[in-house]
This record gives C-alpha cells, sequence and structure tokens, in this order.
C-alpha cells in the first residue's frame, strides 16, 4: 500500500485512494464532537451561503463554521469544539462551512473513499482508511486556510501514518510537539477570543472519541457520518 502524505488545497486536489482530509484546528474536531453530541450528519460545504440555504430548505436544522475565525452572520455556532460540546444536538442535521477542512474535503474529488480527521478520531480513522486493503492512501494536512501549513495537521498526518503503517506513534509526542507550535499558543489569547484553551484541551485529547468520520456525496454534497468498526 503506498501512503502519501499531502498538504493545502493543492494536495486535496491531487489525492488519491483512501482520503483523509486533516484539520485539527479545528473543523473535524468540532465536527467529531458535534456527532459525539448526537448529530445524525454534517454536511460539508465550501461557502456561508450555502450553509445558510441548505438549513432555509430544511435541509439541515444548524449551521457551525466561520470565516476569519468566527462564526459568519445567521450561524448557530462558530468552529469551537468547546461551545459545540455543550449543545444538545440530537437528531440534527448541521451544515459546517470552514476556511481549510470543508475546503479540502469539497476539493477530493478523487478520492475513492473519504475521511473528515483529526486526533480525535485518530486510531479509528487509521483503521477506516485501511478497510478494503486500498493500493493507496492519502493523508492531506490541510493548514491555515488551506493555504499555509502547520504543525498540528501534518503531524497528525504522521502520527496516521505510523498508525496505518503497525507503529503506535507516540501520544504524548505529538501532543507536546503541538504545544509548543504557534497555532497553539493562539487559544486563550485575550485578544483572540474566538479561540478558547477549551479548544485546544478537546482538539488534543487524541482518541477521545472511537469512530471515524465518513464522508460520502449525498445529493451532490458531502455529509460526514460517524462510522464504527464492525
Ligand atoms: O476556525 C479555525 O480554527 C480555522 C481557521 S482557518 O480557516 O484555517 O484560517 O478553520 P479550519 O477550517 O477549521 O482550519
Amino acid at each position: 500500500m503506498d501512503i502519501v502524505i499531502e498538504s493545502l488545497l493543492d494536495g486535496a486536489r491531487r489525492a488519491r485512494g483512501h482520503v483523509a482530509i486533516i484539520d485539527v484546528f479545528r473543523a473535524f474536531t468540532t465536527a467529531a464532537v458535534a456527532l459525539a453530541k448526537g448529530a445524525s450528519e454534517v454536511v460539508m460545504v465550501g461557502s456561508a451561503d450555502e450553509a445558510l440555504a441548505l438549513r432555509a430548505q430544511g435541509r439541515v436544522q444548524l449551521c457551525m463554521g466561520e470565516i476569519g475565525g468566527r462564526a459568519p452572520p445567521g450561524f448557530d455556532f462558530g468552529n469551537s469544539p468547546y461551545e459545540v460540546s455543550a449543545a444538545d444536538l440530537a437528531g440534527c442535521a448541521i451544515a459546517q462551512r470552514t476556511g481549510a477542512g470543508t475546503q479540502g474535503i469539497v476539493a477530493a474529488a478523487q478520492a475513492t473513499r473519504l475521511y473528515a480527521a483529526s486526533l480525535v478520531t485518530a486510531s479509528a480513522t487509521a483503521r477506516a482508511l485501511v478497510r478494503g486493503t486500498p493500493a493507496a492512501v492519502t493523508l492531506v494536512a490541510m493548514g491555515n486556510n488551506a493555504v499555509v501549513r502547520t504543525d498540528e495537521d501534518e503531524i497528525c498526518a504522521l502520527h496516521l501514518r505510523n498508525l496505518i503503517e503497525g507503529r503506535p506513534g507516540h501520544v504524548e509526542g505529538a501532543r507536546q510537539m503541538i504545544l509548543a507550535s504557534r497555532e497553539a499558543s493562539y487559544f486563550g489569547d485575550p485578544t483572540r477570543p474566538h479561540l478558547p484553551r477549551a479548544d485546544l484541551d478537546i482538539a488534543l485529547d487524541i482518541d477521545r472519541y472511537d469512530f471515524a468520520i465518513r464522508v460520502e456525496l449525498d445529493d451532490g454534497y458531502p455529509v460526514g457520518r460517524a462510522e464504527r468498526a464492525q
């Protein structure tokens, strides 16, 4: 099996085989929390207008995500796992728009199987990626706004590769490397109130959940749902 690590939007466009689009801060940590809180599905879109239109049509009940890190006007939630962790989402379908993660999902049109990945679902995602013994697995680190590479997504890709190749990786080592990064330092900064420290704590709770987020097309929209091992 060929395992390729890619980055950013062009990496998502090139990705082949079974693909993990990685966004630790914060899109797919937030999506995982939403699914764990009972959301039925997360419809991943490229624009805030698409998310709002899906809610207006009744296709989803809630909108979450960000532009410039903050909830767009009319959204129910920002892109904060901590904020979402306090909500009752039982049975809700949610539309999500973010600057990196959901853009990568939309761009990954060549994937034969697609996952939205972060560290909270790392082991479950690694197991899911190898099911069906694909010829190729591509791990795409989405970075900031899908244009600047970031430590947390690149380290998540390396951790996933270790797991896929049968090594345990180093959970605490990965955590500490990310905590030392520029992006981690933004959380809890009083000048960035949209980035609570609790978001960082949740995002680095590696293997918090025992499901992967499988993304499949539904009426042309990529829809993420929890996928547990059989
Ligand atoms: O809200 C976030 O943490 C980021 C901001 S940016 O778009 O990467 O600049 O969004 P995400 O898509 O979750 O990386």
